[in-house]
């Protein structure tokens, strides 16, 4: 029995990745969004594979500046090419895998002013079986001042990290309110539906499935897998639907935080989001409330193409 609590441990190192991006943003400025995304990019996975070699030596990582394909990106001043991920094979053997994105919702990040970014830590554990699911994961929004959590109940938690940021569940002044609260995803109102899809790449066939639905449909435009997960889970807004592309950083510690607050987190022909594979491609997600959830697989299926890769 390890006498470190990984849910814990997930959000604190989440919450102090992105005090640090908060950081690389006051130091680096908005000039040149190119040298803002590597940066942050490249000091937070520096400081999450350094924190989890540190803390869980023996454990794998599976970060998304950890592969071979970025080893060319440098943050600003900082030669070394980025630490690599555990070895592919080794990892898919391992007990434990960290399953990281150290920010997520990059182009928002390089924008001044936007929210929608986040850092996100996952635990990817295997049981006696040998079977592995998502154990742990914390999502930090550390522009919002606020980090979602798993814990050791199996339930999920929201811990305001800003006490100066008005409680997003009570909306009541900071400082009175409790730091940290149970998160429960909330069902939404009768007949109507927000549903958060991509700025920038929101799957095709989304505005026909806003068509079909027999409610009334809103879609709302965010940044980063993350934010979207957690807006769901604030209950800004109803659903999260994403096909056409994604890998398992981008979804593993929300959809683990998303599981342990209630929400139905699937791919989007309804199947288990299924982590620690050989290819970390993961192309889609939906994440809602249960009760929108065969509304929502059927809505998809029925305007179909939207079936996963
Ligand atoms: N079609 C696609 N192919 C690959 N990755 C995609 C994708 N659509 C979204 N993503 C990734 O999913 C995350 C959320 O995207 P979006 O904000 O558009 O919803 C982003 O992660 P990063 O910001 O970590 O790169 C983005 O790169
Ligand atoms: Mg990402």
């Amino acid at each position: 029995m390890r006498d470190v609590d990984d849910h814990a441990l997930a959000a604190e190192l989440a919450g102090a990745a992105g005090r640090l991006l908060l950081g690389v943003r006051d130091e680096v400025g908005y000039g040149d969004a190119r040298v803002l995304k590597d940066t942050g990019d490249l000091r937070a996975h520096e400081y999450l594979m350094a924190a989890l070699a540190e803390r869980c030596p023996g454990d794998a990582v599976l970060s998304e500046e950890g592969r071979s394909s970025v080893a060319g990106k440098r943050a600003e001043g900082d030669e070394r090419a980025p630490t690599r991920n555990t070895a592919t094979a080794e990892r898919l053997t391992a007990g434990r895998v960290w399953i990281v994105d150290p920010l997520d919702g990059t182009r928002e990040f390089s924008e001044e002013g936007r929210r929608d970014w986040a850092v996100h830590v996952a635990l990817w554990e295997r049981d006696a079986s040998g079977r592995g699911r998502l154990a742990a994961g914390a999502v930090a929004l550390p522009a919002q001042g606020l980090t979602l959590r798993t814990d050791a109940t199996g339930g999920a938690s929201l811990v305001r990290t800003d006490p100066g940021e008005p409680d997003p569940v009570t909306a009541g002044p900071g400082s009175a309110q409790p730091r940290e609260v149970p998160l429960h995803v909330p069902a939404p109102d009768a007949g109507k539906l927000r549903i958060a899809v991509s700025r920038t790449r929101p799957p095709e066939f989304v505005r026909r499935l806003a068509a079909e639905l027999d409610v009334d449909v809103e879609l709302v435009p965010i940044g980063s897998a993350g934010a979207k997960i957690s807006a769901v889970l604030l209950g800004e807004v109803d659903a999260y639907v994403h096909a056409g592309g994604q890998y398992e950083w981008d979804s593993a510690a929300p959809a683990a935080v998303a599981l342990g607050a209630g929400a139905h987190a699937s791919r989007v022909d309804g199947s288990p989001l299924e982590y620690n594979r050989e290819d970390p491609r993961l192309p889609d997600i939906l994440v809602c409330h249960p009760v929108s959830a065969p509304m929502l697989l059927t809505g998809i299926a029925g305007v179909s193409g939207a079936q996963p890769d």
